[in-house]
């Protein structure tokens, strides 16, 4: 279809008070997957509202290609939307209710079957096509909306607000691979809200993390793990999150405490500043080496896989995801190396630079 297009789009619900959305100027791509992803009330809701139309924003403009929509009511948008919980007609069966947005739009009687009966199996709803919709139980009655929602194939995006909320856990996994089939098949636009990590991660091209009202940071999934732009999106996203810890730039090096842990890169001037380093980066050594963090071992969680060690430096916590077996006893003292391409420095949240491994000396 074509590009949506938010020009300075902002919303308030109290009158320009406070903003539910700040303004922002953003596009969401053709026939791209998006996962839209923050905590709750951080306006996730509130932006799909304002492309579906069914929320006018307090300022700027929404443009589908070249056609400014801003004043244009949802009906006039053609865009698909699945909330959080079913959305059906119950008297009818299940193959009525996923053919009514065709019908609706004329399609031929024989591309409305045929379209229908592609989202049924790829939805595993073949053995229920013939039932009241009102006869399954709510986990099946909101894969028909779903069904719903991603059946015609010329809408401007299919909107999705925390789509598989009701939905059995061990059903989750496999309805999200079906959605991206799906997606590969129409190639729609689809933006995905959720609050949560994995369903982002696993479902989208692309994941627009937003924080209080702005997006803070989008890109891949890999992008986001391995290059976070932003303290809250390390946060976020990873299990467990990012570790962050107060430093300080000096003589164009990076100090954690009394460690000189590498040289800083970025136009810095000195000063406090925070390193951010994944589990993932964190490598322990017994013994002293350049650069290491001094840290006290706090704990080991075993997790099957992997071992979750938790120190403390400086009453701050650091953990480091480890080989299980490896040896780290609490209470002990170690020293925790920062993979030089796995860490970052931020400034009032924002990153600011990196850091590069100094002259001659060992990387983590
Ligand atoms: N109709 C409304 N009137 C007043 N304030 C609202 C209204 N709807 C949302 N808000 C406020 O706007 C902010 C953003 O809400 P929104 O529902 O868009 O967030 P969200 O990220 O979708 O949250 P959740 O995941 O909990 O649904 C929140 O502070 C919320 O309290």
């Amino acid at each position: 279809m074509a590009d949506i297009r938010l020009e300075g789009v902002g919303h308030s619900y109290d009158g320009g008070r406070t903003w539910a959305l700040k303004p922002m100027t953003w596009t969401w791509r053709d026939a791209r997957a998006y996962a839209l992803l923050g905590p709750s009330g951080c306006g996730k809701t509130t932006l799909l509202n304002i492309v579906s139309g069914l929320l006018s924003p307090t300022v700027g403009r929404i443009w589908f290609g070249d056609r400014d929509v801003t004043a244009v009511p949802t009906a006039g948008r053609n865009i698909a939307q699945v909330f959080q919980f079913p959305v059906l007609y119950e008297q009818m069966s299940v193959y009525d209710n996923l053919a009514f947005p065709l019908r609706n739009r004329g399609y031929p009687k024989a591309e409305v079957d045929r379209r229908v009966r592609t989202v049924s199996r790829l939805l595993g709803l073949d053995d229920h096509l013939q039932r009241r919709s009102r006869r399954l139980d709510p986990g099946r009655q909101q894969i028909v909306s779903l069904g719903r929602g991603l059946v015609r194939s010329e809408v401007a995006a299919v909107l999705l607000d925390e789509p598989l909320t009701v939905i059995d856990p061990a059903l989750k996994w496999a309805l999200r691979s079906k959605l991206k089939e799906i997606h590969r098949d129409t190639g729609h636009t689809l933006i995905y809200v959720t609050h949560d990590q994995t369903e982002a991660l696993t479902f989208a091209d692309e994941v627009v993390v937003l924080k209080d009202g702005a997006v803070v940071q989008s890109g891949t999934p890999a992008e986001l793990f391995l290059s976070p732009a932003h303290e809250f999106v390390g946060h976020f996203i990873g299990s467990p999150g990012m570790n962050v810890l107060p430093a300080e730039v000096v003589d164009g090096t990076v100090r954690v405490g009394e460690a000189v842990i590498g040289r800083a890169v970025g136009e810095l001037p000195p000063g406090p500043v925070r390193v951010g380093v994944r589990p993932e980066f964190v490598r322990i050594s017994a013994a002293q080496e350049t650069p290491g963090v001094p840290a006290r071992v706090k704990g080991v969680d075993r997790m099957g896989a992997y071992h979750l060690v938790r120190a403390e430096v400086a009453g701050h916590d650091l953990v480091a995801k480890v080989d299980p077996g490896s040896p780290h006893a609490p209470g002990a003292v170690e020293f925790f190396h920062f993979a030089a391409d796995g860490a970052f420095l931020f400034r009032d949240e924002v990153r600011c630079g990196s850091i590069a491994p100094l002259e001659g000396g060992k990387g983590a």
